[in-house]
């Protein structure tokens, strides 16, 4: 049995597509989506045009017992009392896969869950909660996985539901460079657009170049090593977005093929009054650069703003506007 822990976004969409491929799904979250996928069901779409249902999911709100494998799903604040919660009910060598954004979630599991086969993960893609029991992947990706021979297990389950998992020698490289990417997270909700109109725009670009380019001085300093990502060197990723509209669109047309309505799961938390990830995506990067003596206004700044914005702040910001600030801020 598979179960998706913290079943919000991606796990709802993820454990709903294993379910519909014919894997047997546990999915244990909050009683508002219980409550919900009960009245609703489940139905999971993607940019693609595919539309799966899952008539009657099984969704409950207290962890369960007999897991082979545990998806966990929460946002990386709340994993520490996730893995608390889970700890009396997993068996000794349960595989236990961090579908989470940021750096540091596997090794939280691993401290906290020392009988599990803890494994870190990434989820490439964008999904957002588009209705009632409707998870939508809105941008193309993989499931990146920490290889383990524990995982062929489960391979075929997951090929199944149409989402194979890449099993990747360097994760911890892969998580660098996803991070990379995720610091548009606060870019993206501050704009209050969707990601392919923000990414459209090049103030909003130079923006998100301002924290790449901090972050890869920081991993420089702290010996992390971002991986390619679609074969780019990360390091030319902020000239890349520094490009005029027009050659950029032709250049990454591969990163600006998705969904129109598209959007970060910050802006999701915002629009949901929900606390954000903020902290473990711009501020895992000053934090960093604190450590190893480099400089990070741009992504403490950025990190400030969306808190702002989560007590009420600003989330209609300008290209221009915010390009202004954090110059102001470097
Ligand atoms: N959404 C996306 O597009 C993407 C997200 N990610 C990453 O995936 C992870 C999950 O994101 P996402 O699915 O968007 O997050 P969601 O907030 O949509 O889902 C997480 C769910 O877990 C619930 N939860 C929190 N704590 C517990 C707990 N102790 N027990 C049970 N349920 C709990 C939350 O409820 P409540 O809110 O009430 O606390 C929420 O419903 C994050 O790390 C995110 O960065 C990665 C790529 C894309
Ligand atoms: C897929 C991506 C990068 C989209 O912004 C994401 O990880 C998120 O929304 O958190």
């Amino acid at each position: 049995m598979i179960c998706v822990y913290g079943a919000g976004s991606v796990g709802c969409y993820v454990g709903g597509r294993l379910a519909a491929g014919g894997a047997e799904v546990v999915f244990v979250g909050r009683e508002r989506i219980a409550a919900e996928v009960a009245t609703h069901g489940l139905t999971v779409t993607d940019l693609h045009g595919a539309e799966l249902r899952v008539e009657s999911p099984r969704y409950g709100t207290a962890p369960v017992a007999g897991a082979d494998l545990v998806l966990l799903t929460v946002k990386s604040a709340a994993t520490a009392e996730a893995a608390d919660a889970l700890a009396p009910h997993l068996e000794a060598g349960t595989v236990v896969v961090s579908l989470q954004n940021g750096l540091r979630n596997a090794a939280v599991l691993r401290e906290r869950l020392p009988q599990a086969r803890v494994l870190a993960g990434t989820v490439g893609f964008n999904v957002v909660h588009a209705g009632p029991g409707r998870f939508h992947q809105g941008t193309a990706g993989d499931l990146g996985v920490e290889d383990h021979a524990a995982l062929d297990a489960f391979a075929p389950d997951f090929a199944r539901a149409g989402l194979p998992l890449v099993r990747e020698r360097d994760l911890a490289g892969v998580q660098a460079a996803k991070l990379l990417l995720n610091l548009n997270n606060a870019v993206n909700a501050l704009s209050g657009l969707p990601l392919k109109t923000e990414l459209s725009q090049r103030d909003y670009r130079r923006c998100l170049a301002l924290a790449q380019r901090e972050a890869l001085a920081a991993y420089r300093a702290a010996g992390v090593r971002p991986a390619k990502s679609a074969g780019l060197d990360p390091r030319l990723l902020p000239v890349l977005l520094g490009l005029p509209d027009a050659l950029f669109t032709r250049a990454a047309a591969k990163m600006l093929a998705m969904d129109p309505h598209a959007r970060s799961s910050t802006w999701e938390d915002l629009e949901a009054g929900r606390p954000t990830e903020v902290d473990y995506l711009n501020g895992e990067i000053a934090a960093l650069a604190a450590e190893h003596g480099t400089a990070a206004p741009v992504n403490r700044r950025l990190t400030a703003l969306v808190h702002a914005a989560e007590r009420g702040g600003r989330r209609d910001w300008t290209g221009a506007a915010l390009l202004a600030e954090l110059r102001r801020a470097a």
